[in-house]
């Protein structure tokens, strides 16, 4: 027999911290990765505080075999010596099955444990790797006397990992989100993209060949349009993590110097739902900070709906188009955004604030 609800409720090992009944809305448009074994990029990091939603210190791919001592040690360094603020911290440990994942939670627990949010977990194949990873944690929360649990983040980024989806989120209650993590994925699915996310050229629709005289004209000029080959996947993210009250992000955009398309594939994922991107370079932070907040215009529509709703039934007219119960609730989601973020981004605090109430209805 599986758990049941109430066995969620209780801490997996003697003195460990209660499991959080919900996950905090902590807003993290940006969750920006660097190598803390890597010393300009750790140097940097003091000052990235307050300007970036998460700071994750990365241990996983993109750390060389022979520096992954150097980059443990060089986190807990760092999480030693930072004060957060308002920012998350994250890691990325190694996957299960490394040599190295061992030592990162038995050194990072003890250590920082008091500073980590969250622990990302790579390459999940199911709710057997969270399994594995909830128990540990708690018995290393116990032993280093932690008060709060630190959450757990899956990286989808196998076929299984895909199929299993929807237990992998409900595992624990340490579950705190999930992030795409394309590169991994393609090359695991057999896809034939050598891109780290983003779209492909060769991934398109094409208008239909024209008839001139009841003859198909197959060499006209047509136009096409480029497809996102990331659209199902991360369409299942979005309604597994809503469905278990986590969140969704796309994960990373390795064209780094094609700002105009990483923009548009954040934006892709915020409008399905996502809450935040990876920041691979610090150019990234400033797009994703732009992309996965409410723009000013969305929130004074949202505003208007809500206050022409009063009780929030019923239905308005509003600039020619129908509000009702339903779009209501879109808005608060929109409005609700806004104000968290408000919260921890004093730019935005004022240009929210600015917007004048106005209600302009035609109740029918
Ligand atoms: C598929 C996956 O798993 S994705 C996740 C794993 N990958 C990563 O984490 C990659 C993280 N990013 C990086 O390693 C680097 O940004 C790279 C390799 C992509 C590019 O690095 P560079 O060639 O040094 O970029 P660039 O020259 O533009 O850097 C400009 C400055 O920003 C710094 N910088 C670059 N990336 C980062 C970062 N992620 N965090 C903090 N500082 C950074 C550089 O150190 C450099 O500093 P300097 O001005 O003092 O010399
Ligand atoms: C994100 C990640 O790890 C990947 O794309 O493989
Ligand atoms: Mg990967």
């Amino acid at each position: 027999m599986t758990r049941t609800a109430k066995d969620f409720f209780a801490p997996l090992a003697v003195g460990a911290p209660a499991p959080l009944r919900e996950i905090p809305a902590r807003p993290s448009r940006a969750i920006h990765f660097f190598d803390p074994g890597n010393e300009k990029m750790a140097a940097k990091v003091p000052d990235m505080v307050g300007t970036v939603d998460v700071l994750l210190g990365n241990l996983e791919d993109a750390v060389k075999a022979e520096n992954k001592e150097k980059s443990r040690q060089g986190l807990v360094d760092i999480g030693r010596a930072t004060d957060f603020g308002p920012t998350q911290f994250w890691t990325r440990i190694n996957s299960l099955d490394s040599p190295w994942v061992l030592d990162d939670l038995t050194t990072l627990v003890p250590e920082i444990g008091d500073k980590l949010d969250v622990i990302m977990v790579p390459k999940v194949q199911g709710a057997e790797d969270i399994h594995y990873v909830d128990r540990l944690l708690a018995q290393l929360e116990a032993k280093a006397g932690l008060t709060r649990p630190i959450l757990v983040h899956a990286i989808l980024e196998t076929a299984r990992g895909v199929a299993n989806i929807e237990e992998i989120c409900a595992a624990s209650p340490r579950m705190q989100g999930l992030s795409l993590g394309p590169a991994d994925l393609a090359a695991d699915r057999r896809m034939k993209t050598t891109r780290v996310g983003g779209g492909h050229p060769g991934y398109l629709v094409r208008q239909d060949a024209p008839k001139v005289g009841g003859e198909t004209q197959y060499d006209a000029e047509r136009t096409s349009y480029q497809q996102d080959l990331w659209h199902y996947t991360i369409a299942r993210m979005v309604d597994a993590c809503a469905m278990h009250g986590i969140y969704p992000y796309y994960g990373p955009f390795g064209d780094i110097l094609d700002t105009v398309a990483c923009e548009d594939q954040f934006r892709n994922a915020f409008l399905l739902g996502c809450v935040g991107a990876w920041s691979l370079h610090p150019v990234q932070i400033t797009i994703a900070n732009k992309v996965f907040s409410p723009s000013v215009e969305d929130v004074t529509h949202a505003r208007r709906v809500i206050t022409a709703m009063g009780d929030g039934t019923g239905a308005v007219m509003i600039d020619g188009k129908m509000e009702d119960d339903a779009s209501v609730k879109q808005c608060q989601v929109m409005v609700a955004l806004a104000e968290e973020l408000a919260a921890i981004d004093p730019e935005l605090k004022k240009q929210y604030a600015a917007i004048p109430d106005q209600v302009e209805v035609h109740q029918s």
